[in-house]
């Protein structure tokens, strides 16, 4: 999934990189996230991904942030995706922030590795073996198309 927005749910309780002293040689105090994930990097991002053919293997989302290190609950689940959420993890939020705050451009992507559990009936549950065997049977296709991207990024640096 190529992150087009984020939701950082442990920041709603204060837990953000950013908090503590001022370091404004980095960035400012009240850094603005409306443009977090770079829109001509999302965009040859896709593009890339439709050019090696994984375009129905590759779409933009919203990705949330939670704490873990436990996976949902079903009620969860079901709230983020009621609030428009499109994928869960445990990472990447901190420092898309950090980054942002510095006045990097962001590329975010995620690979999406199991299904949320959504159906109180269900039996399935998330695993770490699960997402670990995703990662494993994903590491071609991902190598092809950050390989591509960097390449078509490197040559002008500021895609536009
Ligand atoms: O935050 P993402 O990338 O989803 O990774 C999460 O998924 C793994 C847990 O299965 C941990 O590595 C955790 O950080
Ligand atoms: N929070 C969270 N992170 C993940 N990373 C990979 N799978 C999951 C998941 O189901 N939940």
């Amino acid at each position: 999934m190529v992150i087009l927005d984020h939701i950082n749910m442990p920041g709603f309780a204060g837990h953000n990189p950013l908090s503590g002293p001022k370091e404004e040689q980095f960035g400012p105090r009240f850094p603005p996230m409306s443009d977090a994930y770079d829109k001509d990097l999302r965009k040859l991002a896709l593009a890339v991904g439709q050019e090696l053919g994984f375009a129905e293997k590759i779409r933009e989302g919203v990705y949330c942030c939670l704490g873990g290190p436990n996976f949902e609950t079903i009620a969860e689940c079901r709230m983020l995706n009621s609030l428009g959420v499109d994928a869960v993890g445990m990472s990447t939020v901190p420092e898309v922030i950090v980054a942002g705050h510095c006045g990097l451009r962001v590329l975010g992507m995620s690979l999406v590795t199991n299904k949320a559990v959504m159906d109180y009936n269900s039996e399935a549950t998330a695993s770490q073996d699960e997402v670990l065997q995703a990662g494993k049977d994903s590491a071609r296709f991902l190598e092809k198309l950050i390989a591509l991207l960097v390449q078509r990024i490197e040559p002008n640096n500021n895609v536009s």
